[in-house]
């Protein structure tokens, strides 16, 4: 497959070389209909592409590649069922769980949907059960605050979502998210919660992870503490894949919620791991959010791939990173609810694509996964928007906003919507020397300032973006956007040739960390063959501890 797509990459090299001197604004000028041709609509939500270092013929090329790269088999492949996890051996199916259509999806011989909807109806009774108190707490009394305990996918998509949707909240209770295994992240969250009123949701694919094993086990002995052992079980739920491993923890598996090995954590917000966004916003707003992800499967599953969402950001992030060289992507929405996006999207992107060898095990033979970073705008106008408008390193990026705000506050929304346009007219359009020198001059400015200003007032532009836009951030939006980020990483994969569905290198620093946890315990030295630095640091904590 690498093989076949060389040839291809070469003609986007000889592609590249020739748009050097036709910077974007030079691109515009030359084809009034650019705009209409580089940009897609579904339903609300609109992509325009226009703003990127791109013209007819780069774009097709750009689409041969998916093609030669068999983007279109492979995800016909995943949607079957096939198991694209090779190295775990297990099928990626995160899309039936938001599979509103309800056809049958085989894994193993079996239709998965009865059991996807059972789950559903489990999440749907629980979750309405703690918004009207039906479910209450030991005492009694309605839950008025859950705390969701997890990591990575079992944390970073509802996090993420619950802000995302906070106008959706109504007279639920208050989420709070518990991830870190520095005590700090839990004695802050729970001194502000009355444990008679507050219900735990322990979220773990594996249940073996020891950063939620031990911010539950704090949880389970606060709860004792304050209401007895007794009170445990009422103020505790459950959701793994492992119902074994809840029961061995001392669960009751009747509040426990499943999903199964082929849904990937960081791909998990739309099962049981959706739990505490369906207590934030309600059942029905869930399911929204999940219809929106579905609106998304069938567009990638049936758009050509020229008018595909996740296939042309796919591709356009393939030709930044490889054939341009740019290492790092940046995802930028002016929607302050989407303020843990990029957050959440590190982790989609960077432990998906961030592999060195391909699926056979030979290295992958040009750049893989970009460093995905981000804030929301203005706030980063006002940081590092200095360094992607001027700076050395061309850093292509995703704007993403809303028309229409959840409350019209004055003339906020204007004042939100103007900046982000203004941001990528002029990151493409820059300003030139030239320019910079006319309006110095017409300023005032003698001519020896405007020949020393000039330089440090000029753009160089022809920065690309994409923008993103939508109606508004409701439940289906959120869905609609987070499934097109999914497959992109997918599309990207999938011509990096890498499985975008296992994470071994997060392994290495967990089994070291559980060799040197007895040291830092004082219960054991480091070993001999311990290297100098970490047995230099290990000595310097132990003597500020005794200090
Ligand atoms: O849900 P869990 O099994 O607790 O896993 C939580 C997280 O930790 C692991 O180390 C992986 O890197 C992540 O992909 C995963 O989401």
């Amino acid at each position: 497959m690498v093989a076949e797509l060389d040839p291809i990459f070469k003609r986007l090299e000889a592609k590249k070389a020739e748009l050097a001197d036709r910077p974007m604004r030079k691109l515009f000028a030359e084809d009034a209909g650019r705009f209409d041709r580089f940009s897609v609509r579904l339903d609300d939500m609109l992509l325009d592409f226009s703003k990127n270092r791109l013209d007819k013929d780069a774009f097709a090329t750009l689409i041969e590649l998916a093609k030669a790269a068999g983007v279109a088999e492979r995800r016909d492949a995943m949607f079957s069922g096939a198991i694209i996890n090779s190295t775990e051996k297990r099928a990626v199916l995160h899309t039936a769980l938001r599979n509103r259509a309800n056809t049958p999806v085989i894994v193993d011989g079996k239709d998965v949907m009865p059991d996807v909807n059972e789950v559903l109806g489990r999440i749907r009774d629980f979750a309405e059960g703690i918004r009207s108190g039906k479910i209450a707490s030991s005492t009694g009394a309605k839950f008025t605050d859950v705390v969701n305990i997890g990591i990575g996918g079992s944390d970073l998509g509802p996090a993420m979502a619950t802000i995302a949707l906070s106008p959706y909240w109504g007279n639920g209770p208050r989420l709070h998210y518990v991830s870190n295994v520095d005590g700090a992240h839990i004695a802050d969250t729970l001194a502000g919660l009355d444990p008679k009123t507050t219900l735990f949701v322990v979220a773990s694919k594996t249940f073996t992870t020891s950063e939620t094993m031990t911010n539950a086990g704090t949880a389970r002995e606060w709860i004792k503490q304050h209401l007895g052992e007794a009170a445990v079980g009422a103020h505790f739920c459950a959701v793994s894949t492992a119902l074994d491993k809840v029961a061995a923890f001392g669960m009751d598996v009747k509040r426990a919620f499943g999903f199964w090995d082929w849904v990937g954590g960081r791909y998990s917000v739309w099962s049981a791991i959706g739990l505490p966004v369906a207590i934030a916003v309600g059942f029905d707003n869930f399911v929204a959010f999940l219809s929106g992800a579905h609106e998304v499967d069938n567009h990638f599953r049936t758009a050509p791939l020229e008018k595909n969402i996740p296939v042309i950001l796919g591709l356009l992030g393939v030709w930044y990173r490889n054939v341009w060289g740019f290492s790092t992507h940046a995802v930028l929405p002016y929607d302050q609810r989407l303020s843990r996006f990029a957050a959440y999207l590190q982790q989609l992107d960077m432990e998906s694509n961030g592999k060195g060898v391909r699926t056979d095990g030979t290295p992958v033979p040009r750049a893989s996964g970009p460093i995905v970073w981000g804030e929301p705008g203005t706030n980063g106008q006002h940081a590092f928007y200095q360094l992607i408008h001027q700076g050395t390193d061309i850093i292509p990026a995703d704007f993403l906003a809303a028309a229409v705000p959840h409350e019209q506050v004055g003339d906020h929304h204007a004042k939100l919507l103007s900046n982000v346009l203004a941001q990528t007219e002029a990151l493409m359009l820059g300003k030139t020397v030239e320019e910079a020198a006319a309006e110095l001059k017409k300023a005032g400015k003698s001519d020896a300032d405007v020949a020393a200003l000039a330089p440090h007032k000029a753009f160089p532009g022809n920065r690309p973006t994409n923008t993103i836009l939508y109606r508004t951030l409701d439940p289906k939006t959120l869905g609609r956007l987070i499934a097109i980020y999914e497959h992109k990483v997918f599309v990207q994969g999938t011509i990096w040739g890498v499985n975008s569905y296992d994470q071994w290198g997060v392994e290495l620093g967990k089994e070291l960390a559980n060799r040197l946890l007895p040291v830092l315990k004082g219960e054991a030295e480091p070993a001999a063959s311990q290297d100098a630095s970490t047995k230099g640091l290990v000595a310097a904590i132990k003597a500020l501890q005794k200090d």
